[in-house]
């Protein structure tokens, strides 16, 4: 599944050796970080999938009309159905979803009808209750300009496009295709996503202790997952323990797995040790960015994809936005965009030769922002990449915060 970027040993950056064999790329600047994500993800295979199962999929094959719209004659308004000249003798009442009777409306003879009722063959116009009224089972009026009656296949007719190829499944397209007598599209199988949260002080409930902090990835890698089309199955907390963390990474049965902390130089830290044995080949490994810089994005043998979010929290939502984000997307089949840019103003300490993320208020001002505290994000929604040569007022790229 994953390719090769380029198949180098890393001179001897953060993370230390790379025992089995391992090889990576050196640290990537940060706009080849995110390409090389996009890129590395090929979408998964396309599976034949129930309509009403596939909101958010991305497409692999047209949907067309199957059935046509409206499939059977009905009325257009709330009134009497007649045929001949009037006035025209009731002779009974179709309800919409009740069977039209077998009769056919002869000459001279009414039915009361519903809008989207079934029309009695031989109707020639629907006059509506506004137009006409009844005296003694006659109805009296004439038949105006418009006869109210709308024709099989009239909004849409068999083969017509529904959404093309590559389209992702909102849930108009996939009213669309119910109404169009689509029960199935072929659409990507969006991939799945496990959740690593290493450390011995990381807690997921309750209050933390001294020296514990309270988890604060699942949430956000979750919602980034599910953002691109992904399918968040789970997230285990794991002590600093290398081999609880090796078996996690070996019996994770998801497409992707995500690690958050461990992705350092610590004594605990054992990451990039353990990818390095299970002979990963490394796609990413350390971005010219700050905060955020330990990044990583390795391919296991069997095709699984790690990607590792260093600890501290704002550091972590950079790298899920960087790494996963596209990575997610592209396994799920969604066809490349480009990232939206931005007018920011303020002041920001830029980072040589890499780009520093900040967060960005509605108003288009920089927001100062630690690799640690989440605040300055939430309040903004919005994340700037600021180049080294960017000046006040000039134009970025931007992330939007889940
Ligand atoms: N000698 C070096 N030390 C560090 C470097 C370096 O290059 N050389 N990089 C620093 C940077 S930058 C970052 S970012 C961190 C990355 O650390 P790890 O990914 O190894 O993560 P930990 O050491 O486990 O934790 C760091 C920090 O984050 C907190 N944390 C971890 N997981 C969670 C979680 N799920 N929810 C909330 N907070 C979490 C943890 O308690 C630590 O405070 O390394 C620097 N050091
Ligand atoms: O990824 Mo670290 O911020 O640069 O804390």
């Amino acid at each position: 599944m994953g390719e090769v970027l380029v198949a180098r040993r890393h001179p001897g950056g953060h993370g230390g050796d790379t025992p089995g064999g391992c090889t990576h790329p050196v640290q990537m600047s940060w706009p080849d970080a995110y390409a090389t994500a996009r890129d590395a993800a090929k979408p998964l295979p396309a599976e034949l999938t129930p309509v009403v199962a596939a909101t958010g999929r991305v497409l692999a094959a047209a949907v067309r009309c199957e059935r046509p719209v409206p499939a059977f004659d009905n009325a257009a308004m709330d009134g009497y159905a007649v045929a001949g000249d009037g006035p025209w003798a009731v002779c009974g009442r179709v309800l919409a979803g009740s069977p039209a009777g077998a009769a056919v409306l002869r000459a001279g003879t009414a039915v009361e009808i519903a809008t989207g009722a079934l029309l009695p063959a031989g109707t020639e116009a629907v006059i509506p209750y506004e137009d006409c009224w009844v005296e003694d089972g006659l109805v009296i009026g004439a038949v105006g300009t418009r006869r109210h009656i709308r024709r099989a296949g009239d909004a849409l007719s068999p083969g017509t496009l529904i959404a093309p190829a590559g389209r992702i499944v909102t849930a108009t397209v996939a009213a669309a295709a119910l109404q169009a007598g689509a029960e199935h599209v072929l659409a990507y199988r969006p991939p799945t996503v496990t959740m690593l949260v290493t450390g011995d002080e990381v807690i997921t409930d309750g209050t933390p202790g001294p020296g514990q902090v309270r988890d604060t990835f699942t949430g956000l890698v979750a919602a980034v997952t599910a953002r691109a089309g992904g399918g968040f199955t789970l997230s285990r907390r794991l002590p600093d323990e290398p081999d609880l963390l090796a078996a996690a990474l070996g019996t994770a049965g998801t497409d992707v797995i995500v690690v958050s902390g461990s992705s350092s130089a610590g004594a605990a830290d054992h990451l990039h040790r353990l990818l390095g044995a299970a002979t990963a080949t490394w796609l990413v490994r350390g971005v010219g960015c700050r905060p955020g810089h330990p990044q990583a994005l390795a391919v296991l043998p069997d095709g699984r994809f790690v990607v590792s979010l260093p600890g501290n929290p704002y550091a972590g939502l950079v790298a899920a936005l960087t790494l996963l984000e596209p990575l997610v997307a592209g396994l799920a089949g969604r066809p490349p965009t480009g990232l939206p840019t931005a007018t920011v103003t303020g002041r920001a300490t830029l980072m040589p030769g890499g780009v520093r993320i900040v967060p960005v208020g509605p108003d288009g001002d920089l927001t100062a922002a630690g690799p640690v505290g989440l605040h300055a994000a939430a309040a903004a929604g919005t994340l700037a990449v600021l180049p080294d040569d960017w000046a006040d007022g000039k134009p970025v790229v931007t992330l939007t915060v889940p």
